[in-house]
């Protein structure tokens, strides 16, 4: 199940600071979207903007041609921090979203975390913490999720085990997918498209037409590059 997002003329001001200025992108249903940019430049707020969690001011964004204006359950996001109640289990903090413990083992399998239906979320490791905010951001079958810096806090190994694993889970159940990140290999790593963020607008939109999964060789460094002197240099140039 997924979902298609449109933004029209996109524009988030707070106070008299432009965030969004006429922001305009189109993601087609199924499709893995990165957004980098340089600190500041938005990439948060975009993202809440698509989740219905901040109001925009002028323009439009649509879901499948309907206009979002509010959170909807068609929609997770993962942020950073793993935001799991700490005085339910893991498995309480999954069945809240599913109402189903066979369902809720099952989205807990999925993540690697079958074994942890019954542990405290303080007992668990940063990296495992994420998996079960993963498998909650998953329990409701979302047709689009939108992950905010989800791997930020996590060691370098943990991190590409932690990207394989949103990519075979979005290559299994094919939601749409926006991933804000500051790194730009991980971008290069999982997303179709690389969007590069800048005063307010889409500066960069650069298809990654690598297979998967992808090595680290010269076609991937070249794209990693290229998209990290773009954010450097703060070229305007769609590519
Ligand atoms: N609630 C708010 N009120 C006022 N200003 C805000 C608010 N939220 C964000 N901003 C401002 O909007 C701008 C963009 O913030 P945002 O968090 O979207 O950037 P970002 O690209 O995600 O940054 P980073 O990469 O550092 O996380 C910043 O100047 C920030 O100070």
């Amino acid at each position: 199940m997924s979902v298609e997002v449109a933004l029209e003329s996109v524009t988030k001001r707070f106070g008299d600071v432009t965030v969004l200025d006429g922001l305009e992108l189109r993601i087609p249903r199924g499709e893995f979207v990165a957004v980098v940019g340089q600190s500041g430049c938005g990439k948060s707020t975009l993202l809440r903007a698509i989740a219905g969690l901040e109001p925009i001011s002028a323009g439009r964004i649509e879901l499948d041609g309907e206009r979002v204006d509010g959170p909807s359950n068609r929609v997770r996001v993962m942020f950073q921090d793993d935001r799991l109640l700490p005085w339910q289990t893991v498995g309480r903090n999954i069945e809240l979203v599913t109402k189903d413990p066979a369902a809720t083992a099952q989205v807990l399998d999925s993540v690697g975390l079958g074994a942890k239906a019954d542990a405290w979320p303080s007992t668990l490791s940063g990296g495992q913490r994420q998996r079960v905010a993963l498998a909650r951001a998953l329990a409701s079958d979302p047709e689009l999720i939108l992950f905010d810096e989800p791997l930020g806090a996590l060691d370098a190994f943990t991190r590409v085990e932690m990207q394989k694993l949103i990519e075979n889970l979005w290559e299994e159940r094919g939601f749409t997918a926006v991933l804000v990140t500051h790194d730009v290999a991980e971008a290069v790593a999982l997303a179709d498209r690389v969007i590069v963020l800048a005063d307010g607008r889409v500066s960069v939109d650069r298809r990654i037409d690598l297979p998967r999964p992808r090595r680290r060789d010269q076609a991937f460094y070249s794209h990693e590059e290229d998209i990290f002197n773009r954010i450097i240099d703060r070229q305007g140039l769609t590519s």
